[in-house]
C-alpha cells in the first residue's frame, strides 16, 4: 500500500509545534475515588514534528496507544506518563515532545446541607500531560459552580430596610417586640433583597510529579470549602434556608471569590503552580464580573492561563 505520510515529501517543508488528533472518543475511569463514577472522555493526542522534510506523523499509532492504555486501565499520572512515552517511542525519529489531554465530566454524589438527602454533581475535568526532553509535567483543570451574593447590593438593601423601619415605626412611643418581629417577617418590612448570581471557578493546577492518583475530589472539596456556597443538588426547605444563611455569611465580589480560591490553593503543597478565574454571571448586568489570579511563579501561568514559555 502506498504510504504517503512516510514516503512523499511535503510541497512546503517546515517543523510543526504540534500535530495529532483532537476529540478522540474514549471511556475513562479513575481509581480511588470512593463513590464517584466517570464516563466518556474526549482526548487530544499530539506530538511535534521536528523533521521539516517529512510529510506526516503516524496518526494511527497515537490513536492505538490512547485506546490501549486509557480504555483498559484507570487513569492515573502513571498512565498519562506511559501514553506519552509510547507516543515518543513510536515517533522516535520525528518527535521530541508529546502532549495528552483528557476532558471528561466527573460525577460525585454530594450531601444536602441539612436534610439526609444527596444528589449528583457533574464536574468538568481536564487533565493535560506533556513530555518534553524527558521532563514530565501534569496539569489538572477543574470547574466548580457556586452562588455569589453581592456585598454592595446587600448593604444597599439593608439601608432600604432601615429606612422602611424608620418610616413604619417613627413616632411610636415604645417598640412592641411582637410588632417588630412580625415586621421583620413581612415582605413589606424586608423590602429589598441583594442580587445573587450563579458563578463559576475555573482552576488549572500544575501538580508536583509524585501523585499516585489525580486529587480530583480533594481539589473540588478544597475549592468548594473555600467558597462556602457551592450549588446544591437535592434541596428541601431546611437545605434552602441553610443555603440562604451561607450566602448571607459569605457575601462575595468576584475579587473576594478569586482571593479565597487563591489562598486555598496556595495552602496545597501538592500544587506547584496554578491559574484561576472566578466568573460571576451577574443578574444586575447583562455582562459578567471576572477576576483572575495565579500563584505568581516566575515563568508560570500568564493571565490567560497559558503556561508562559
Ligand atoms: N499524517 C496524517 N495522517 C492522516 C491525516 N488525515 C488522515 N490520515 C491518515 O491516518 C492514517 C494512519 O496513518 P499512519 O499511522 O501513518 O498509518 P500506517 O502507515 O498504516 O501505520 P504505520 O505503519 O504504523 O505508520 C493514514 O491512512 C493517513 O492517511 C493527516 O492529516 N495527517
Amino acid at each position: 500500500m502506498p504510504d504517503i505520510a512516510s514516503e512523499a515529501r511535503p510541497a512546503v517543508a517546515g517543523e510543526l509545534d504540534w500535530v495529532g488528533m483532537g476529540e478522540i472518543e474514549v471511556p475513562v475511569s479513575l481509581p480511588g475515588t470512593d463513590g464517584a463514577v466517570s464516563g466518556p472522555a474526549r482526548v487530544t493526542a499530539f506530538v511535534n514534528l521536528t523533521r521539516p522534510e517529512v510529510r506526516g506523523i503516524h496518526m494511527s499509532r497515537l490513536y492505538l496507544h490512547v485506546d490501549k492504555l486509557l480504555s483498559s486501565e484507570p487513569v492515573s499520572p502513571c498512565t498519562v506518563r506511559r501514553v506519552l512515552k509510547e507516543f515518543l517511542d513510536s515517533h522516535a525519529d520525528l518527535s521530541d515532545r508529546a502532549m495528552l489531554k483528557l476532558r471528561f465530566e466527573h460525577m460525585v454524589r454530594r450531601p444536602a446541607l441539612e436534610s439526609d438527602n444527596s444528589g449528583w454533581r457533574s464536574y468538568p475535568i481536564e487533565i493535560t500531560g506533556i513530555m518534553e526532553r524527558n521532563q514530565f509535567s501534569l496539569e489538572l483543570g477543574v470547574e466548580v459552580v457556586y452562588s455569589s451574593t453581592c456585598p454592595c447590593s446587600a448593604a444597599l438593601a439593608r439601608q432600604l430596610i432601615q429606612e422602611r423601619f424608620r418610616q413604619d415605626f417613627d413616632g411610636a412611643d415604645s417598640l412592641d417586640p411582637a410588632k417588630v418581629l412580625a415586621w421583620l417577617g413581612s415582605e413589606q418590612g424586608i423590602c429589598a433583597t441583594p442580587h445573587s448570581q450563579r458563578s463559576t471557578a475555573e482552576v488549572r493546577a500544575k501538580l508536583v510529579p509524585s501523585f499516585q492518583s489525580f486529587p480530583i475530589v480533594e481539589m473540588i472539596d478544597r475549592l468548594e470549602g473555600a467558597l462556602k456556597t457551592p450549588v446544591q443538588t437535592a434541596v428541601k426547605r431546611v437545605d434552602e434556608q441553610a443555603f440562604a444563611r451561607l450566602n448571607g455569611q459569605n457575601l462575595m465580589f468576584c475579587e473576594d471569590a478569586a482571593r479565597r480560591l487563591q489562598a486555598a490553593l496556595n495552602e496545597d503543597d501538592r500544587i506547584a503552580d496554578f491559574w484561576l478565574r472566578a466568573t460571576h454571571y451577574e443578574s444586575l448586568h447583562p455582562h459578567n464580573a471576572v477576576a483572575v489570579a495565579s500563584k505568581g511563579v516566575p515563568g508560570g501561568y500568564g493571565p490567560d492561563g497559558a503556561i508562559g514559555r
